[in-house]
């Protein structure tokens, strides 16, 4: 999977496997650890904001990533936030921990807000992130759009954290949802891009686990998973106990995208519990 001009004479995109991001929750540092040596230096490391995982346990992470040599990117769930005070805590810790640097900022599943943040705009609003050593901040973005919002809706969140990150000159990436399908993930693309938001995109895709495990975060999450996509990624609904990587949507996305369109895009990898076996498959994709 090397970068190369094909017949048509499109640029595939340089190295869609050469700068990877990856994404874990708190819980998942010690296997980190143990698979740090096959995880490149420098990669960033995105840390989950998970309800059922406190402050101290994510700082912590944050700070194990940095200690190991990667970039953690630390997420921030606006509906989750129960203060201003716990907003400042929390990028606080961050700081002192080193890894405060670049964060995602996300609204968050709760149906109503536990605090004074509905979204993420609201976070980003409060001018606090800049001012606790912020300097990159990722949105959420959705393909396939999300359950319980609508599309018009999450475009112009899009569009108004864009805008109000450029304001503060702050630097900003959008990562996607995960999904098993490239043909949304293209053409939503092609939607940021004539919106003329020509920031750094980064693809979620889950990293090499179980199917029913993959089937019941799609569920979750309110992810396509038919029949035909789930084919065409190449999960086996009838092999239950059975593993999928994301080897087929990597290879549609490298054949679909042409970086002149659609600009910086990179892969960000869920791994749903499964740091190590993600790496590997890293490892290995970029060698064939
Ligand atoms: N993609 C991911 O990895 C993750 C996604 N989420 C999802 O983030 C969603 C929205 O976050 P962003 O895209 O950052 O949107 P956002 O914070 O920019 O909000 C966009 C619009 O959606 C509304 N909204 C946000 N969360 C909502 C919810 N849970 N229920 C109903 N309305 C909501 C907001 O009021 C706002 O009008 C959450 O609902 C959650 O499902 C949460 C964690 C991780
Ligand atoms: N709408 C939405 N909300 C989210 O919270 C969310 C998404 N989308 N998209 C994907 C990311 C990644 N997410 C997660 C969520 C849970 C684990 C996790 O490991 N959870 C369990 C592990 C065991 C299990 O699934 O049985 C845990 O220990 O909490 C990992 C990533 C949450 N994320």
């Amino acid at each position: 999977m090397h970068s190369s001009t094909d017949q048509a004479g499109r640029q595939a995109p340089p190295g869609l496997l050469d700068t990877v991001s990856l994404e874990i929750t708190g819980k998942d540092v010690k296997e980190l650890r143990s698979a740090a040596a096959q995880i490149p230096p420098g990669t960033r490391v995105n840390i989950t904001f998970l309800g059922n995982e406190n402050m101290a346990l994510r700082v912590e992470a944050a700070r194990v990533v940095r200690e190991l040599g990667f970039r953690p990117v630390p997420h921030v769930s606006a509906r989750r936030l129960r203060s201003q005070e716990d907003l400042k805590d929390y990028l606080a810790a961050l700081a002192e921990a080193d890894a405060v640097e670049e964060i995602v900022v996300i609204g968050g599943d709760p149906p109503e807000p536990e605090g004074p943040f509905p979204d993420a705009l609201s976070v980003i609003s409060t001018g606090l992130l800049g001012a606790h050593g912020v300097r990159h901040v990722n949105v959420a973005g959705y393909p396939e759009g999300h359950p319980k919002i609508d599309d018009d809706v999450l475009w112009k969140a899009v569009e108004q954290k864009w805008a109000a990150l450029r304001e503060q000159n702050l630097a900003c990436s959008v990562t996607t949802q995960f999904g098993f399908d490239t043909g949304p993930v293209v053409a939503w693309i092609e939607k940021l891009r004539a919106r003329e938001i020509n920031s750094p995109i980064r693809v979620g895709v889950p990293g090499p686990a179980g199917v029913q495990r993959l089937l019941r975060y799609a569920r979750r999450f309110g992810v396509q998973s038919s029949a035909s996509v789930v084919q065409k990624y190449g999960l086996s609904l009838t092999g239950l106990l059975g593993t999928a990587g994301p080897n087929r949507f990597v290879e549609s996305l490298e054949t679909e995208l042409d970086t002149d369109r659609h600009g910086d895009v990179s892969l960000h990898f869920y791994t749903f519990g499964g740091v190590r076996a993600t790496a590997e498959w890293i490892q290995n994709a970029r060698h064939e």
